[in-house]
């Protein structure tokens, strides 16, 4: 059995707010209500000012996920992930690069705080790796950062569904494994490449789900979400 084999459904949906600033992530968050109980804090919001948000979200007992993707040289990305790790977040992205990893671990202290590597953005397909000078593909890649990132001690991954089964192999049952490129049956990729519908993503062995646009640009909201978790409650059996 995976280390989130029993999560409750709603709490393995985690919705993206990225919006366009604190006041409309407050609105969001009212519309959503109990349907959801996981948010994520990513760039547009973080950088609108929305970091206060963790502490505020936390507060009325949501789960927070601040999605920075550190990047820089040991120091500072231990510094940032030891300051992220007081706000009380759950989940904290740093990039899968093994210097970057060993500095979030020695940031991120034994509190609550869990770490997730990204391996390669689901926004990306072979083409996209070539052409940023990768001479290996998507599945590779991935694989070689999932085995980095165990040794490195980092508690989850983050990448797309379509790797899901084949990483869950590779690093056992302990790691946690979050996909963003979620899409509902029919919805619109966006900018997207690698995606599955929630349903196949949970059946494939995925513990949370990222979901943006198919819920904050839907005409409603909070029923686009209630439609995710009938769909992941289905693929757990529940
Ligand atoms: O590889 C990655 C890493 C992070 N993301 C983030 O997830 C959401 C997805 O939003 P959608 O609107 O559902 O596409 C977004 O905040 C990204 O920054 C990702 O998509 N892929």
């Amino acid at each position: 059995m995976t280390r989130g084999a029993t999560i409750p459904a709603r709490d393995r949906l985690i919705v993206a707010l990225d919006v366009d600033g604190v006041e409309a992530a407050r609105a969001l968050v009212a519309q959503l209500g109990d349907s959801v109980s996981f948010y994520k804090i990513g760039m547009e919001l973080a950088y609108g000012g929305g970091l206060p948000l963790v502490e505020e979200l936390k507060a009325v007992g949501k789960k927070v996920f601040v999605d920075l993707k550190l990047h820089d040289i040991g120091q500072t990305v231990e510094r940032a992930t030891r300051r992220i790790a007081r706000l009380g977040a759950d989940f904290l992205t740093i990039h899968g690069f093994p210097q970057t990893m060993r500095a979030a671990r020695q940031g991120a202290g034994d509190g609550g705080l869990r770490l997730l590597a990204v391996t390669v953005m689901t926004s990306y397909d072979d083409a996209d790796l070539a052409e940023a000078g990768y001479s290996i593909g998507v599945a590779e890649l991935v694989s070689r950062r999932a085995i980095q990132a165990k040794d490195a001690g980092i508690d989850g991954l983050i990448l797309s569904p379509q790797e899901v089964a084949p990483i869950r192999a590779l690093v056992g049952p302990e790691m946690a494994l979050v996909t963003p490129g979620v899409r509902p049956a029919g919805a619109a990729l966006g900018d997207q490449k690698r995606v599955m519908t929630p349903g196949a993503a949970i059946a494939a062995g995925a513990d949370h789900l990222v979901v943006g646009r198919p819920v904050t640009q839907a005409p409603d909201p909070r029923a686009a979400a209630d439609a995710i978790v009938a769909e992941i409650s289905a693929a757990i059996g529940g």
